[in-house]
C-alpha cells in the first residue's frame, strides 16, 4: 500500500512543487490550502505523513494552531514543519508541540524525502511498539533498588500470600498496577484471572452493568460483568475514586457476601475474588466531603499499599531508564543505546510529574527517533529542553570559561562543590550512599559539605 501524505501550503507552486517530488518516489499525495480544508481532509481519512507550511495566508488557523490540532486528535501521525526564512523560533516551538522535524524553504528535494523517509518509518516503528507491548504482556514486576521500593516490594511479599484486599495510593504512572498485578503473580491466586476495571474512563451509567453483568431478556443477550470474570483470581478497582457512590453501596454488598446477580437476574451468583483498589486522591478527603462510602473504605483498605513518587527515589531512574529502553530496543528489533552520563545526570534531575509513565514514554519515544538507529549514546542535548535544563551544573562545567579565571583553589572548591551536589542528587539526598560511592567517611562528607556550603536543599535536589 502507497504512503498517503498531505501537503499543506497556501502556495500552490510550492504544493505542486512538493507533490511532483513524492509522486516521482511512489508516494500518493492530498493538498490543502488552509486550516479549515487541511483539518478536513486530517479528519475524513487519517494520511500517512502531514507536510505542513507554518505560515499561511488567508487561514483561520496558522501552521502551528493547525498541527496542534491535529496532535490532539491523533498524535500519531506525524508532521513535518514547512518554514520560510527567519521563522526557526516557531519551527522550534512546532517542535516542542509534537512536530517530527522541520525543513527550512528553499529546500533540497533530496532532504525533504530524508526526512518524509524517517518520519513514516518512526511512527510505523512506533506504532508496532505499541502493539507488540500490548502482545508482550504487562509488566509484574517491581523493579528499582532504592529503599523505598525495595520497602514495597517485601510489603507486596508478605501480602500477596494472605489473600487480603490491598489499597495501593500512589501518583499517576508510579507504578500502582504494576504493584497489583505482582500481589497477584505472587499468590495462590496465580493461575487465575486478573482482570482490572478502570473506574475514571467507564461512564457512570455503564458501571454496574459493567460489575455484575447482564441477565439476559427478551433478545438482549446475557453479558458477563467483571465480578464474574475474575472468579478464582484477582479484580483491580483502579481508580476506586470514581465509583458512583450508588454502585459504592451495591459492591459493599458483594464484597461482604462475596455474591451477587447480574441486572435483570434473581439467581445469587456466588464468587471467590481477591479485590484489590488503587487510588492517587486522598479517600479519607473523600469520605470526608461525601464522595467516598466510609465501609467500602474500611473494606478495601485491609493493607494499605504507598508507591513512592519517582522524585522521591531517584537511585531507580537509571535502572529503571535501562529497562524501558532495553524493552523498547528489544521489541522494535533495534540495538540498545547507551545513555551519557550527562544524560542520566539530567534525568536524575528531574521531577518526573508522570513518573514511570513518563519516563517510559520518553524512553520509547528517544530510541525511535534517534538518530543512527540505537548506535550512538543518548546525550543530554537530544532530551526535551525541560529535562537538560534542569541538568546539575557540573554537566557545564567543561564549558565554563570562567573557571579559567580562577585561582586553582576557588576552581577546585567550585568543582568539588558541582560534583558533590550532583552526586548527591543521585542518592536523593542520602549521604551514607553518597558517601560509599564517592569514597569519603560519612562525617568527612559531612564536614567537606559544611565547608563548601552546600546546603540540605541542593542534597535533597528540590
Ligand atoms: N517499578 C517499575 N518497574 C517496572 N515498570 C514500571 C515500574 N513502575 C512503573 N512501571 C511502568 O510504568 C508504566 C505506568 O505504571 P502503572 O500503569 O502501574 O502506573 P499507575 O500508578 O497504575 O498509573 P495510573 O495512576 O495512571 O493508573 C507502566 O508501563 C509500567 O509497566
Amino acid at each position: 500500500m502507497a504512503y498517503e501524505i498531505l501537503i499543506v501550503d497556501d502556495e500552490p507552486d510550492i504544493r505542486m512543487l512538493i507533490e511532483g517530488i513524492l509522486h516521482d518516489e511512489g508516494y500518493e499525495t492530498r493538498v490543502a490550502g488552509d486550516s479549515d480544508s487541511a483539518l478536513a481532509a486530517f479528519r475524513a481519512r487519517r494520511p500517512s505523513l502531514v507536510i505542513q507550511d507554518i505560515w499561511l495566508q488567508g487561514s483561520k488557523l496558522d501552521g502551528l494552531e493547525i498541527l496542534k490540532t491535529m496532535q490532539a486528535e491523533d498524535a500519531s501521525v506525524p508532521v513535518v514543519m514547512i518554514s520560510g526564512h527567519g521563522t526557526i523560533e516557531t519551527a522550534v516551538a512546532a517542535l516542542q508541540h509534537g512536530a517530527y522535524d522541520f525543513i527550512e524553504k528553499p529546500f533540497q528535494s533530496d532532504r525533504l524525502l530524508v526526512i518524509v523517509r524517517r518520519a513514516i518509518e518512526a511512527s510505523r516503528l512506533e506504532r508496532e511498539n505499541a502493539e507488540l507491548r500490548l502482545r508482550a504482556g504487562p509488566e509484574s514486576t517491581l523493579f528499582g533498588e532504592s529503599a523505598a521500593i525495595s520497602a514495597v516490594r517485601s510489603q507486596i511479599e508478605r501480602v500477596a500470600p494472605t489473600g487480603s484486599r490491598v489499597l495501593i495510593t500512589g501518583a499517576p504512572g508510579a507504578g500502582k498496577e504494576v504493584a497489583a498485578r505482582m500481589i497477584h503473580a505472587r499468590s495462590r491466586r496465580a493461575a487465575g484471572p486478573f482482570i482490572a476495571l478502570n473506574c475514571a474512563t467507564l461512564a457512570p451509567s455503564r458501571f454496574e452493568e459493567e460489575l455484575f453483568g447482564l441477565e439476559g431478556v427478551e433478545g438482549i443477550p446475557r453479558r458477563i460483568g467483571v465480578l464474574e470474570r475474575a472468579h478464582g483470581g484477582t479484580l483491580l478497582l483502579d481508580e476506586v475514586s470514581d465509583m458512583p457512590i450508588e454502585t459504592q453501596g451495591k459492591i459493599v454488598r458483594a464484597l461482604q457476601d462475596q455474591s451477587f446477580e447480574r441486572i435483570g437476574g434473581s439467581t445469587r451468583i456466588k464468587v471467590d475474588i481477591r479485590v484489590i483498589s488503587s487510588t492517587n486522591r486522598d479517600l479519607q478527603a473523600e469520605i470526608g466531603n461525601g464522595r467516598f462510602r466510609e465501609d467500602l473504605y474500611y473494606r478495601l483498605a485491609v493493607v494499605p499499599l504507598r508507591i513512592p513518587s519517582l522524585r522521591e527515589r531517584r537511585e531507580d531512574i537509571p535502572e529503571l531508564a535501562r529497562l524501558f529502553l532495553r524493552r523498547a530496543a528489544e521489541t522494535a528489533g533495534l540495538p540498545v543505546p547507551e545513555l551519557s552520563v550527562d544524560a542520566m545526570a539530567a534525568l536524575q534531575a528531574y521531577d518526573w510529574p508522570g513518573n514511570a509513565r513518563e519516563l517510559r514514554n520518553l524512553m520509547e519515544r528517544l530510541l525511535i527517533m534517534m538518530p543512527g538507529n540505537g548506535n550512538e549514546p543518548i546525550r543530554a542535548d537530544m532530551l526535551p529542553s525541560s529535562i537538560s535544563e534542569g541538568a546539575p551544573a557540573l554537566l557545564k562545567f567543561d564549558s565554563n570559561a570562567d573557571v579559567m579565571s580562577l585561582p586553582l583553589r576557588e576552581a577546585r572548591d567550585l568543582f568539588e562543590t558541582q560534583y558533590l551536589q550532583a552526586q548527591l542528587l543521585r542518592f536523593g539526598g542520602n549521604i551514607s550512599r553518597t558517601a560509599g560511592f564517592v569514597g569519603m567517611e560519612r562525617s568527612a562528607l559531612h564536614r567537606k559539605l559544611k565547608q563548601l556550603g552546600v546546603t540540605a536543599e541542593d542534597r535533597a535536589g528540590v
